[in-house]
């Protein structure tokens, strides 16, 4: 009997829908090849769910995430200089944030490959460019300053204040880190810790709980580093970072600049869990309402992510190091979306992309 498994598809706002339909391109050729079943159940969310249902995370769309495997999300968000509308103001924290606390979805991980074709579009020096890297961040999703209570504001006129607070708790630190370097030991067997304990009390007990995790993993090397150099490392010298232990607003910052030096923000995948096979797979990116509609999104972020659903929620290694391949061939071939284009290359469009990766796999 065909093997069935059942797919919440978010596409979101923006390019969301977009890079979604590559993304879906791609997984139907491997349901062919790998005669696999998938049943994909699209729903809506962010702005695009406020047109229908006046929330940007309705209840029907948490039923279709809870009856399945994984979910696949493109994007929420609107352009950034109308946050402030009833149909985007708060989009990003209902509808994301509400998904990754609702499914307890606390490890996220970002990994940042330079492919060797993609040097040049590197805002690296191109020495260091053309050594290529892999970077591994591993980003603590549902703590920290993004959820931390109280947050609010209060008073009025010069005195009006507002305020988040950093929280994390042992557990929380405890178990991000042991992901860190559960996936170390499969790796280069480094993890470098980010922080800020020469400031921040939290970031104090981050260093000394990780520092805890550490000892019990002597055959990985453990380094704490401080977020502002941590920033300037990577731009001098990424191939010294193996794995990134970052807390959630380090890791989201760290995570697009890491992207950048890829080549373009469109190549980030990303994978979140709570520890058993269900996950959330997502572009690093957002809705890139800048260049939404135009049919220039790169989608090869959309694609990846739904490597690592393969990889990790459905355990399907094999169709997942295809994509991976094909992706490395597609961009060897000279082919780029407007975002890693050189100045020579004529830029093929996000559905173009879409179907030569697409091509890629079915002949591998
Ligand atoms: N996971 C998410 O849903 C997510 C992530 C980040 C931002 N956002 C939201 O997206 C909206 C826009 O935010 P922003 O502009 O600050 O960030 P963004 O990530 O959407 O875009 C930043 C820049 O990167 C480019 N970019 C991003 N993805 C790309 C792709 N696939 N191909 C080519 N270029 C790409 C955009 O064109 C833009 O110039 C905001 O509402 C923000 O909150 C959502
Ligand atoms: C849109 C926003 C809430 C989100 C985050 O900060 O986590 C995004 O930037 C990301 O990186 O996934
Ligand atoms: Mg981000």
């Amino acid at each position: 009997m065909t093997k069935t498994y059942q797919i919440a598809v978010l596409p979101g706002d923006g390019i969301g829908p977009e890079v979604m339909a590559e993304a879906l391109k791609v997984l139907k050729a491997v349901s062919r090849k790998e005669n696999v079943a998938f049943r994909t159940q699209e729903a809506l969310v962010g702005g695009a769910a406020w047109d229908h249902y006046h929330s940007h995370l309705p209840e029907e769309t948490l039923t279709i995430c809870r009856e399945s495997d994984a979910i696949l999300f493109g994007s929420v968000g609107g352009p950034v200089r109308e946050q402030n509308t009833p149909k985007w103001q708060g989009v990003e924290v209902h509808s994301l944030l509400g998904l990754r606390k609702a499914f307890g979805l606390f490890a996220n991980l970002r990994p940042a490959r330079l492919f060797p074709a993609l040097a040049f579009a590197s805002p690296l020096r191109q020495d260091v460019a053309r050594e290529g890297f892999d970077i591994l961040v591993v980003r603590e999703l549902t703590g920290g300053i993004y959820f931390g209570q109280p947050k609010g504001r209060t008073g009025t006129g010069e005195e009006e204040k507002a305020f988040d607070t950093m929280v994390y708790s042992r557990c929380e630190i405890r178990r991000i880190a042991q992901v860190a370097f559960e996936i170390a030991r499969k790796r280069r067997q480094k993890v470098t810790s980010i922080d800020k304990a020469n400031v921040l009390t939290t970031m104090v007990f981050w260093r000394q709980v990780v520092e805890e995790v550490a000892a019990d993993y002597p055959d990985v090397t453990y380094e704490p580093m401080y977020v502002d150099n941590a920033a300037m490392q990577m731009v001098k010298n990424p191939q010294q970072f193996d794995v990134l232990l970052c807390g959630n607003m380090f890791g989201d910052i760290l995570s697009d600049e890491a992207a950048m030096l890829t080549g373009s923000l469109g190549m980030l995948p990303s994978a979140s869990f709570a520890g058993s096979g269900f996950g959330m797979y997502e572009p690093g990116g957002g809705s890139a309402q800048d260049i939404a509609g135009q049919h220039i999104a790169n989608p090869i972020a959309q694609i990846l992510s739904t490597a690592m659903m393969l990889r990790y929620s459905l355990n399907m290694e094999k169709p997942a190091r295809d994509i991976e391949k094909a992706v490395e061939k597609v961009l060897a071939e000279g082919h780029r979306t407007a975002d890693i284009a050189g100045r020579e290359d004529t830029p093929v469009s996000t559905g173009t992309m879409g179907d030569l990766i697409t091509t890629a796999y079915k002949q591998l």
